[in-house]
């Protein structure tokens, strides 16, 4: 421990065991709903700040029941209304200009003005979103120039440690490290060619002593810096990247008035950082055993490590003989230990309770975030008092284990035979220029042609129709007839709009990757396992327990009835498998892409059958094949094979003259173009609008021969671009792309949009197509 701390030396760190962070949502998800009744204008600032401040102490209540200490900083501060680095952009002071009208007259934001940095308005585009890491939660990338001016401007962190004191918790507040919000960050507009945002860390690093300082006075013991950018092989020179931690956490760990410092670096290994750490006298360090390892020669003698052996990614109950093990290896190391989760538990949703119809048997396998609480301090006690201490725990784990081996369904001979089957010609289509003939011949499709990406608003009405359906208030006949009838009426609005290829709209869809686990074997779904994607938005990721099988057609009778309605093509939509895996919480007792093939091989059935229902034009969504890019390099060749192949083995028997569309959100797309190139579609519809184009150059480059459309509307935010924005971009597009090759389409479906900026913005899409194309 570093010798220049505050005067009382700290405590030893979180002795019952902690967690990196907990759900920020609400149980019966509170924080969403007063945030879309906030933005609709239904509730003022302060009830939403008031459903927010419940949240907030119901979660640190039911942390202690489950028995995290409540004064010795063990339960940490995560809440955020929105998103953790849009929190920091906004407390260090360096919001865009372009949100200047909407700061206060003493600095900060209101939550008006937050949201509409989160969500733009009018001409204010709001900040980029963004992967976090290799999950499903966007975070806001933060805009740094060399003009920025760094200032603690909101002390919202201070002020929730405060909060929780006066309710009787002694809490640690979380921060985004300087060093991942610098690496994280993009130079902003105004910056020179060149300019990297960690040129600013110097001013960074004076805005967190002001933080830091501001907290020690209010009484924090301890504070967690999240800093896993450290895991992720990126772009920096990793020399560079660790002389900014060495330089970062000198300076921190020299403050004269801080709490102590718990630096945590979930999602894989700290590798030749961990001793970075270790040497600038950080308090303690957390790591992920999960995904990540520590060296069996690296000497820990002298540091508290916290060590992430319940698995904060993932709904699999834990192998507590393993977690006792991996922590046992690291004390062995001469680190004082401690257990923790392996990342912040906000990945995964709140509780089993609720989730009885599950069955027992599955439900013993899993563990949610109160599972997983409930786990750690479990192995705490382990731990702390000997295993004979934990007996009945640790034999309800072993034999929930063992049943979950044996199940028949993880291991489906009909299943492991259908894949030992499968042939390398199953992984091939013909020639392109053979497709594109064919398909030529077939579709006739103009220059420029325009398409959306598959999903039309989800409409209260929709949502209220299906919630009705499940209650068993609406019989089946009705809600098929309620989805018909939305489908016709998006059918009929895209003709009138004059798209060139349709799509139905999935209004019977509750979710892109719910929906197929609904109708797979080896899934199983929640009724409230929702976990936070971004801002307001949530997902019930599926369960995949076991071996995954096609038992009836899927989307055949909806493609059908949609296509029926139209002479323009509509077109079959697809989750490819990749996302299918990324989106649920999929099982580990084998190697992902085999899990993969498995589902690669029912879509392919399910193609086979659309293309027999006269389904022409078939597209297989992967917006995941970048979330789930390993964070080393080294891992990320054999990633990209496996994914590629599976996505291949779904699409590659559809014939020369059915069209094959794939969809890719979030930028980015530079490091996978190969792997794009080798998905083999015919036609490509990637996220572009918010970053203008700027992944085109690198396509053109490559020398990529197959269609392509690059989102003209970014579609996360509900503000309208005008037709001459659109055609801008456009014509940006088409400096890079032939006209020939490229496609004009939103950057991704518009479910959550509303019905009023999709016909506008849809009809300034068609206006600035028929500009571009000079007709
Ligand atoms: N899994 C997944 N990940 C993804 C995406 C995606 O589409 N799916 N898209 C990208 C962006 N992320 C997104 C994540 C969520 C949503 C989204 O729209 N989520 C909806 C929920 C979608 C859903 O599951 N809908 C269900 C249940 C809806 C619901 O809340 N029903 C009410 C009852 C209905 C009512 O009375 O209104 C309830 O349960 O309380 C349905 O339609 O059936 C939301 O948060 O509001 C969009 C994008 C990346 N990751
Ligand atoms: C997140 S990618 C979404 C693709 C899907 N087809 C949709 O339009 O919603
Ligand atoms: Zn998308």
């Amino acid at each position: 421990m570093s010798d220049i701390t505050n005067a009382s030396a700290p405590a030893p760190a979180f002795p019952g065991g902690t967690i990196l962070g907990y759900p920020r949502i609400g149980r019966m998800r509170e924080l969403k709903r007063a945030l879309e009744s906030f933005w609709k204008g239904a509730s003022t600032e302060a009830d939403l700040e008031s459903v927010a401040k419940e949240v907030r102490l119901a979660n640190l209540e039911r942390l202690a029941a489950l028995g995290l200490g409540r004064a010795d900083s063990s339960i940490p501060s995560n809440f955020s209304f929105y998103d953790h680095m849009l929190d920091a952009s906004v407390a260090f002071g360096v919001v865009p200009t372009r949100f200047k009208d909407y700061e206060l007259e003493h600095g900060g934001f209101d939550l008006s003005g937050y949201s509409v940095i989160a969500r733009g308005e009018g001409d204010k585009a709001p900040l980029e979103m963004t992967k976090w890491f290799d999950s499903n939660y966007h975070y806001l990338v933060p805009e740094i120039g060399p003009e920025s001016t760094f200032e603690l401007a909101s002390l919202r962190w201070v002020d929730e440690f405060v909060e929780a004191k006066e309710a009787g918790f002694v809490t640690r507040p979380v921060i985004p490290g300087p060093l991942t919000f610098l690496y994280l960050s993009k130079p902003s507009d105004d910056a020179p060619t060149g300019f990297e945002p960690i040129e600013r860390l110097d001013d960074l690093l004076a805005t967190y002593d002001d933080l830091l300082a501001e907290l020690a006075a209010a009484g924090a013991e301890w504070v967690q810096i999240d800093e896993p950018i450290l895991v992720a092989d990126i772009a920096a020179d990793r020399s560079e990247v660790l002389a900014n931690a060495a330089k970062a956490y000198a300076n921190l760990v020299g403050l004269e008035k801080r709490p102590a410092l718990f630096v945590a670096a979930p999602y894989h290994s700290l590798g030749d950082a961990l001793p970075v750490l270790k040497d600038a006298g950080v308090d303690a360090i957390g790591i992920d055993l999960v995904r990540g390892s520590v060296p069996a020669d690296v000497d820990l003698t002298g540091a508290t490590i916290v060590a992430g052996v319940v698995d904060g990614h993932n709904i699999w109950r834990t192998d507590l003989d393993e977690a006792l093990r991996k922590a046992d290896a690291v004390a062995a190391l001469g680190a004082t230990v401690t257990v923790s989760s392996s990342t912040s538990l906000f990945h995964v949703p709140h509780t089993l309770q609720g989730e009885e119809h599950l069955g027992e048997e599955l439900l013993s396998w899993l563990a949610f975030a109160d599972e997983k609480v409930a786990e750690i301090v479990t192995l705490a006690a382990a731990r702390e008092q000997g295993e004979h201490a934990v007996a009945g725990a640790l034999g309800e784990a072993r034999a929930a284990l063992k049943a979950r081996a044996e199940h028949p369904g993880t291991n489906r001979a009909d299943v492991r035979d259908a894949l030992a089957e499968v042939d390398p010609g199953w992984f091939e289509r013909g020639p392109y220029s053979a497709r594109a003939a064919a398909q030529a011949n077939r579709f006739h499709l103009p220059e420029l042609a325009t398409t959306t990406i598959g999903s039309f608003p989800q409409t209260p009405e929709i949502r209220k129709a299906r919630a009705a359906w499940a209650k068993g208030e609406l019989s089946d006949a009705d809600y098929e007839q309620a989805m018909k009838d939305e489908i016709a009426s998006v059918v009929r609005l895209q003709e009138d709009l004059g798209l060139d290829v349709l799509v139905h709209g999935e209004a019977e869809r509750n979710d892109m990757v719910q929906y197929f686990a609904e109708l797979l074997d080896g899934f199983d779904v929640t009724k409230n396992g929702w976990v936070q994607s971004y801002g307001s938005r949530c997902t019930r990721p599926s369960i995949l327990w076991g071996d995954v099988a096609r038992s009836a057609p899927m989307t055949v009778r909806w493609a059908e009835y949609a296509q029926s309605l139209s002479d323009k093509p509509v077109k079959g939509m697809l989750t490819g498998p990749v996302t299918i895996l990324a989106w649920s919480f999929v099982r580990d007792d084998q190697p992902l892409g085999d899990t993969a093939n498995q589902v690669g091989l029912a879509l392919r059935q399910e193609i086979a059958d659309l293309e027999a229902a006269g389904i022409g034009i078939i597209q297989v969504d992967e917006p995941a094949l970048r979330e789930l890019l390993p964070l080393k390099k080294s891992e990320q060749s054999a990633y990209l094979d496996w994914s590629v192949n599976s996505f291949r083995l779904a699409t590659s028997g559809a014939k020369d003259d059915t069209q094959v569309h794939t969809h890719l959100c979030y930028s980015e797309f530079g490091e996978i173009i190969d792997a794009i190139d080798g998905l083999n579609a015919d036609v490509t519809s990637i996220e572009a609008a918010r970053s203008r184009m700027e992944v085109l150059p690198a396509i053109r480059s490559h020398g990529y021969e197959r269609q392509i459309g690059p989102g003209v509307w970014d579609i996360h935010s509900p503000r309208v671009p005008s037709t001459q924005e659109v055609t801008e971009l456009l014509q940006l597009a088409k400096d890079s792309i032939p006209g020939k090759q490229l496609w004009v389409n939103p950057d991704c479906g518009l479910k959550t949009r509303g019905y009023a900026e999709t016909t506008e913005t849809l009809t300034h899409m068609l206006e600035a197509t028929r500009a571009v194309r000079g007709v």
